[in-house]
């Protein structure tokens, strides 16, 4: 549905030009999510941007529903634009009309009737489950109810793709989980492919089928989900999901944690799942191998489809603790003895 080919933007200043884009190519299915990751400044606005050509790239193809938009002339592109909806991180709405003026703005362009006008953005209204506030102008909505609008009023031409711009990123966790299970139901029932730039592995997780990243205007990796998250190949894409796990070490352990194993001190060890289902076998694997025990310290687990991966610490206690470390660092990605306790 979507396909950029070898597409390259530079931005050009007074001393200098800035490389945004360098040779980006990707594909996105008709009913896919695909969200674009990276660090700010990595290019994902201007990836996004070239893809309704707010943006004219420098070289390469951008492809929408096998219409060549780099080929065509400006009013042809007008005209396509108008299936290319895009929502935006600060929504992007008429302060001066009501939530119903704003969602009804692009069909009053196309020139639809107010009969027409009146059915299509109550039955968008009811999608985004704003009915009640149909009369109410934006000032007085939370920003989780400006983004249900700003995507009720993204849907009101029915368009072909959906782009969003960081649209989570000025909400709060809660209002971000309920947006992105909005944005999920309004792909399962439309059909409607999307694509996300992002800086929060979260989001990925959250809803996206498949899953690139952005580093120095290049494609680091991409791929699906479940296969980038459980077996990242980039040091860019480990570091964006060490970061989405976060388990510290409890203050007790921290105030008795020494650099120094001194003979009969157990190992504090942290180490990655990332996947594999014999994996989450590991303390009874220890146990039965080396005689090992393994107290769990702290542990966090995440999903992605049915596959599970996470970060696990883990303080061994037992005579073979050096075959018990060698079995770790073998099996398990990220292996890190913290320190001794004990
Ligand atoms: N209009 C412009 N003129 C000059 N340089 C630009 C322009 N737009 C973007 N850039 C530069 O291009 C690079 C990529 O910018 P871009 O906004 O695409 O990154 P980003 O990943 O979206 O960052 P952020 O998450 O901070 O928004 C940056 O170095 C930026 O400074």
């Amino acid at each position: 549905m979507i396909e950029l080919l070898n597409v390259t933007k530079s931005f050009k200043t007074k001393n200098k030009t800035i490389q945004a884009l360098a040779d980006v190519s990707l594909t996105v299915e008709k009913g896919e999510i695909f969200g674009v990751i990276g660090t700010s400044g990595a290019g994902k606005s201007t990836l996004i941007r070239c893809v309704n050509l707010l943006e004219k790239p420098n070289a390469g193809k951008v492809i929408v529903d096998n219409i060549e938009l780099t080929k065509l002339s400006d009013a042809q592109l007008t005209l396509e634009r108008r299936k290319i909806a895009m929502i935006f991180q600060h929504f992007n709405l008429l302060s001066s009309r009501t939530v119903f003026d704003n969602i009804a703005f692009p069909l009053e362009l196309e020139g639809q009737s107010k009969s027409e006008i009146k059915e299509k953005v109550n039955g968008l209204l009811e999608l985004v489950g704003l009915n009640e506030k149909a009369k109410d102008y934006p000032a007085n909505l939370s920003g989780g109810q400006k983004q249900r609008v700003a995507i009720a009023r993204a849907l009101a031409n029915d368009p072909k793709v959906l782009l969003c711009d960081e649209a989570t990123s000025a909400l709060d966790p809660a209002t971000t989980k309920s947006i992105l299970k909005l944005l999920k139901s309004i792909n399962q029932k439309l059909n409607l492919t999307i694509l996300l730039i992002t800086h929060e592995m979260e989001v990925i997780k959250t809803i996206c089928d498949k899953v690139a990243v952005i580093d120095h205007g290049k494609l680091a990796e991409q791929g699906n989900v479940e296969q980038i998250f459980t077996n990242p190949q980039q040091e860019i894409t480990k570091g964006f999901i060490q970061s989405s796990l976060n388990i510290e070490l409890p203050l007790v352990y921290q105030n008795s944690l020494s650099n120094i194993d001194h003979g009969n001190s157990n190992p504090l060890v942290k180490f990655m799942l990332t996947g594999n289902n014999d994996q989450s076998f590991v303390i009874s694997n220890l146990f039965e191998k080396f005689q090992v025990k393994a107290k769990v310290i702290s542990a966090q687990l995440e999903y992605v489809g049915n596959l599970s991966f996470g970060v696990l610490l883990v303080e061994l206690q037992g005579k073979n603790i050096n075959e018990a470390l060698a079995y770790l660092e073998n099996e398990y990605s990220n292996t890190e003895i913290l320190g001794y306790v004990g």
